[in-house]
């Protein structure tokens, strides 16, 4: 199941977000940690506006740790306190709490000031299709109360969840929609499996990965396909790759289509590794454009 993301899906989205916020203490707003940026919603300010939010950068076990950690300290630079986690093994959830618990001790001291009970913190979860909400869910619960899929767009019905004492969790994850209409989110999200194949052109998806890698990981890219950057001529590039892992069609020449696939399956299978497809010298470089 895909969610179209229609004008009237996209406010309908935001509503139900904005109605849930009155519910919760904390917003834990779930990103790709390969892709912090790109897996972000364009208007999650604006739609969280004022509420006490957590960044968890998820699937930390697939992406570069040296970039995951230079994004933890960029949102900590920006005002925005951040965990890497890995939903999929449980690792990094009393991270979680133990963040939520700081973000949140003013306003606990100041209901516990006032003689109201303790109780415990009430978080909700946003995001992304496919950036692990279900699967985080799940783990908080420690059972499969959340349907998960490798589907984009697979998440439904609405209870809380207790993790120890100390969270609920509201288990309808706010879903919100990509920066779809930008070309090189839209390649990333693709070459991380969010984005479906079908709306893909596979070639244009192919070329991108490899211009990203010859840019971003050369050794890596060397270690696999015998170059470090891209030959001149792209098809030179890709009749290199066909020979090299023996993608020929019936009669005997290079099936470009299967060269591309294979590209996209070894970049999102890992076989370059751990990769990180959003820098923060990038963006860095990006803000310091911007405020000349
Ligand atoms: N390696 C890895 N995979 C993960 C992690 N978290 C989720 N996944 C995988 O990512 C895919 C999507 O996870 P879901 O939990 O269904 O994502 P979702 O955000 O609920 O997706 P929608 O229902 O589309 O909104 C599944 O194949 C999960 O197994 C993680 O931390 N590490």
């Amino acid at each position: 199941m895909t969610i179209q993301w229609f004008p009237g899906h996209m406010a309908k989205a935001r509503r139900q977000v904005t109605e849930n916020l009155k519910l919760v203490d904390i917003i834990f707003e779930l990103v790709d940690a390969r892709l912090p940026l790109s897996s972000r919603n364009p208007m999650i300010d604006e739609v969280i506006s004022q509420k006490t939010r957590l960044l968890i950068l998820n699937k930390a076990d697939m992406a570069d740790e040296q970039e995951t950690r230079k994004w933890v300290q960029y949102f900590a630079a920006h005002g925005h306190k951040a965990v890497a986690i890995n939903s999929l093994e449980g690792k990094g959830l009393q991270q979680v709490t133990k963040a939520a618990q700081e973000l949140l001790q003013e306003k606990f001291d100041r209901m516990k000031s006032r003689g109201m009970k303790p109780r415990a913190i009430r978080a909700m979860i946003v995001g992304i299709p496919n950036v692990g909400k279900s699967t985080l869910i799940n783990r908080l619960a420690k059972k499969n109360i959340a349907r998960t899929g490798n589907t984009p767009g697979v998440t439904k019905a609405q209870q809380w969840i207790k993790f120890g004492k100390e969270l609920e969790l509201l288990d309808t994850p706010g879903i919100l929609w990509p920066k779809f209409e930008d070309q090189e989110v839209g390649y990333k999200l693709a070459l991380t499996g969010a984005i479906k194949d079908t709306i893909m052109n596979m070639e244009d998806l192919a070329v991108y990965g490899l211009r990203f890698l010859s840019e971003h990981y050369p050794t890596r890219m060397a270690e696999r396909y015998g170059f470090q950057s891209m030959h001149e001529d792209l098809v030179e590039t890709f009749d290199h790759i066909g020979k090299l892992r023996r993608v020929f069609g019936a009669g005997g020449e290079i099936d470009y289509d299967q060269v591309s696939l294979l590209i996209v399956r070894d970049i999102r299978g890992q076989q370059l590794g751990k990769l990180t497809f959003d820098f923060v010298n990038e963006q860095l470089e990006k803000e310091a454009e911007n405020e000349q």
